[in-house]
């Protein structure tokens, strides 16, 4: 299966289980692994015959600014649903970050990997 990758997206949203993080928003890192659902745009070259990367990350961005979350994992969760249902994708592995959070560490996150890699 063909992927494609957004690495390193960042948006503000608010997320957190601490009572300053449920009135300010944060900056999270998104990565995204996409499993396209056919790979006919590397032979006609046209856009519509894929997933376009950058009504991804419009999408994503809508995610972030709307929904609030307790926990990264429910976060990663609602991005891997939304984004398999909004682009018809087969697949999909969704990291999230929190850059400089907890002292001393660069960067705590989580992962998840959903649906069916062909
Ligand atoms: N597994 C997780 N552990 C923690 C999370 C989380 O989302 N998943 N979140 C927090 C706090 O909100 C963190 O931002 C501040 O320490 C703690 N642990």
């Amino acid at each position: 299966m063909d992927i494609i990758f957004l690495h390193g997206v960042r948006a503000k949203t608010l997320i957190g289980v601490y009572e300053w993080e449920r009135i300010a928003p944060q900056v999270v890192e998104v990565d995204l692994e996409i499993g396209i659902p056919s790979p006919r745009a590397c032979y006609s070259d046209q856009l519509n015959d894929t997933i376009d990367y950058a009504k991804v990350v419009d999408r994503l961005r809508h995610v972030l600014a709307e929904q609030h979350f307790l926990l990264l994992e429910a976060l990663a969760e609602y991005i891997a649903q939304d984004l398999m249902r909004e682009f018809a994708a087969p697949w999909i592995k969704v990291g999230v970050t929190k850059l400089g959070i907890l002292h001393e560490v660069g960067r705590v996150g989580v992962q998840v990997e959903r649906g069916h890699r062909g």
